[in-house]
């Protein structure tokens, strides 16, 4: 490798989704049920090696997407909140907040891993994804990943993953 660092920006049309969720705040406010089209984008650093290519982007764009289109058209609940609880039945996924229950059916619903369904989370979800094996991404030249992930134009969240960390 020439050594020299670089940083490959995937900021794609159909990095996006859509999807609902609420905010929650504390044990006893959250936002009522509401949508955003959500985007993300990832910057990638590392080196160029003698072919002057670092690590092929195409493989992140495609796990980017895959995440994107999981997500996409669905509610979206938090699996690790201190203050939700999701419970699943035969025929429903229930969300305990509050003394409250909200009731889903499982094809409209995804729960995922995170305490919140906010921009951080869902940033540092798609970022872990990425880095999910560090040796791999340094065998490739890759030292630094940053992920963006926006609920609408002019507001996102950032996660950052560098060598060093792993
Ligand atoms: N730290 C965070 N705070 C908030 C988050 C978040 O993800 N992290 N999210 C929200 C809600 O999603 C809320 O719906 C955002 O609303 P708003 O800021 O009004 O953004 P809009 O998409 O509605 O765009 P505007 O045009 O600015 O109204 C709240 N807090």
């Amino acid at each position: 490798m020439d050594g020299r660092l670089t940083t490959i920006e995937l900021f794609k049309e159909d990095m996006k989704f859509s999807a609902g969720h609420f905010t929650i705040f504390s044990a006893t406010e959250r936002e009522n049920l509401h949508g955003h089209n959500f985007t993300v984008s990832a910057a990638l650093t590392g080196r160029v090696g003698r072919e002057g290519l670092m690590a092929d982007y195409g493989a992140f764009k495609r796990e980017l997407k895959a995440m994107c289109d999981a997500w996409n058209e669905t509610f979206m609940l938090p699996n690790c909140s201190p203050h939700l609880q999701v419970e699943r039945t035969d025929s429903e996924v229930l969300a305990h907040y509050d003394g409250t229950t909200l009731r889903f059916l499982p094809r409209d619903v995804t729960v995922v891993e995170c305490a919140n369904v906010t921009i951080e989370e869902l940033a540092r979800l798609f970022g872990e994804r990425l880095t999910a094996e560090p040796e791999r991404l340094r065998e490739r030249g890759v030292v630094g990943v940053t992920i963006k992930c926006a609920s609408g134009p002019g507001q996102w969240a950032s996660w950052v993953w560098t060598e060093k960390q792993a």
